[in-house]
């Protein structure tokens, strides 16, 4: 795992400006540093040296180099939490912002519940990297250089000692994070599965409470969560031993550094300042590398996370044309063919379709004979492995999916709805209508006695079936496009909701092009063309 991951650079772009200020603080703090010591190593051989010998100075140097250190260290964590924030909000953005645009198809082979770990847990864990890795990580680099230059120029046989061991802790460092990167990786896979196992579990608890298989699926997550606690640990573990080994290392080194100037200052080989401007500079090069190690650990997670991050925002993008101006025509399918990943079977096979505009063509058939690819293929989320859509004569693939999308009305089986009121959730058909139009959209929809603002939970909950599907045929009144596609738009409405509501859609489909997938007769009998779905080619 690289310590500064490029991409960084390239997606946030707060890192850089972070980069330069934290090398431009921590110059100052090294300076500073070599400051300190030197009053302090004077200001001492001055008061062992006895006599008449002024050490005033001294002190008021060493008070005013402390107080400027303070300011530098809070400034240094200001910044870090500042730039902190600022990558984890870009990328939290960029990372949503791609989700949306790799579409529905990506995001159910993805799963919702990594996507929800790495954008909430996972990105946030990149604050301990800002705040507290990457300062040190530039402390490391800079302070030995500046405090080895020093040293170099007061005792050169310290200097030595230095450059034999200080590139011994990078090097031992490099070895730990090869060796713990494959374990932070399964570290986050199992907090990702865990994730997504759980949000399966919640979203399905009374099912699973009725076919009692509610205390299987406790085991289950036990499990995940043992594997998630062992990978913890190991990662742990490895933490723990590199730290010892480091602090081994430093300490070490001190050692040889302290024995061989008390040997000399014993012999009178060297001066009691300088003796003691080594000892206690020589401890402070080797902190900024002993604090790496130490931090390497609270970053390898945000690191891991941003990685994943990065390789979202690396997925192409499925190929979309750049045409905004959406003909007027027929909505053709020509031969199509859609295989699922994973699936052997295609979901529609060479299927052949046209619909005119101004038509309501209705789509029957066997569950499963792909009357609902169809749709997806039509909105775009869905591309074709074989076969053209085409809208009035022009490829589907080279319209801009947005323009085309901004054509279309679209009712699903199971319309998503959000925590809100109810008048929010109707607006989503197009947010700048007014309050008036969204009580039409809702009459229209057979939701004239609801008050609309009544607020509903998180994904609707608090409405029946049948009340969700008509919020869901609310949207598509008050959206007005052109061209309305609808899933089974009456299968959850008893008889006269239904009556009431196949008066709307006859209202809604007048004078535009519709695609309905239909099973009950009542809603057929709206079409001009149905088309029977279901191992036959259809034409
Ligand atoms: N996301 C998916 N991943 C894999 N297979 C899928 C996916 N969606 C649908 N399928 C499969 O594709 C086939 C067609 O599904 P589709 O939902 O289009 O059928 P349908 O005619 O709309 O069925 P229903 O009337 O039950 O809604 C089915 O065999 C289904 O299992």
């Amino acid at each position: 795992m690289k310590p500064l991951d490029p991409r960084l650079l390239r997606y946030a772009r707060a890192t850089r400006w972070f980069l330069v200020a934290s090398v431009a603080l921590g110059t100052a703090s090294a300076v500073l540093l070599v400051a300190q010591a030197t009053y302090l190593a004077s200001a001492i051989a001055g008061v062992v040296a006895g006599g008449d010998r002024d050490v005033r100075p001294e002190l008021i140097g060493l008070a005013l180099v402390t107080l400027g250190r303070a300011v530098l260290a809070w400034a240094q964590d200001t910044i870090a939490h500042r730039t902190g924030a600022a990558v984890i909000s870009a990328l939290r953005r960029a990372l949503l912002a791609r989700a949306v645009a790799l579409g529905p198809a990506w995001l159910e082979r993805a799963g919702a519940g990594n996507l929800a770990t790495l954008a909430t847990r996972g990105v946030d864990a990149l604050t301990g990297y800002f705040a507290r890795y990457l300062p040190v990580l530039i402390l490391a680099v800079v302070v030995p250089v500046l405090l080895g230059a020093r040293l170099l120029a007061a005792d050169p046989l310290t200097a030595v000692v230095l450059v034999v061991t200080v590139p011994l802790i990078p090097i031992f460092m490099a070895l730990v994070g090869w060796y713990t990167q494959s374990r932070t990786r399964r570290q986050f896979d199992a907090l990702s599965r865990l994730s997504g196992h759980f949000l399966d579990v919640v979203a399905g608890l009374p099912t699973l409470i009725v076919f009692g298989r509610a205390k299987a699926q406790v085991a289950t997550v036990r499990r995940i969560t043992d594997d998630y606690r062992r990978t913890t640990l190991g990662v742990l573990r490895a933490a723990f031993l590199s730290s010892l080994v480091l602090e081994l290392l430093a300490t070490i080194s001190v050692a040889l550094v302290a024995v061989s100037i008390g040997l000399r200052l014993v012999e009178g080989s060297l001066t009691l300042e300088v003796g003691l401007l080594v000892l206690i500079l020589a401890p402070e090069v080797y902190l900024p590398l002993r604090q790496v190690g130490a931090q390497f650990h609270a970053s390898t997670e945000g690191l891991e996370a941003a990685n994943q991050v990065f390789t979202v925002l690396e997925t192409p993008l499925p190929s979309a044309g750049s045409r905004t101006g959406v003909p007027v025509g027929a909505l053709t399918l020509e031969n199509v063919t859609v295989r699922y990943p994973g699936r052997s079977e295609a979901a529609l096979d060479g299927t052949s379709l046209v619909v005119r505009p101004g038509t309501v063509t209705a789509l029957t058939g066997p569950s499963g004979a792909g009357k609902s690819t169809v749709l997806s293929v039509l909105l775009g989320f869905v591309p074709p492995d074989a076969g053209r859509v085409r809208i009035g004569g022009t490829d589907l693939a080279d319209l801009d999916p947005s323009s085309w999308r901004s054509h279309l009305a679209w009712v699903p089986q199971r319309p998503t709805l959000i925590a809100g009121t109810i008048a929010e959730n109707i607006r989503l058909g197009r947010p700048d209508a007014t309050d008036a139009e969204v009580a039409a959209a809702a009459a229209d929809a057979d939701l004239g006695g609801f008050a609309l603002d009544r607020t509903l939970g998180e994904d609707g909950s608090g409405l029946s079936a049948g009340e969700r599907q008509r919020v869901g045929l609310a949207r598509a009144f008050l959206r007005n496009a052109p061209i309305v596609l609808l899933d089974e738009p009456t299968a959850n409405l008893d008889g006269d909701s239904e009556q009431r509501v196949l008066a709307a859609l006859r209202r809604l489909v007048e004078g535009r092009t519709a695609v309905v997938v239909a099973h009950r007769p009542a809603l057929v009998s709206l079409a001009d063309h149905v088309v029977r779905m279901g191992g036959v080619r259809v034409a």
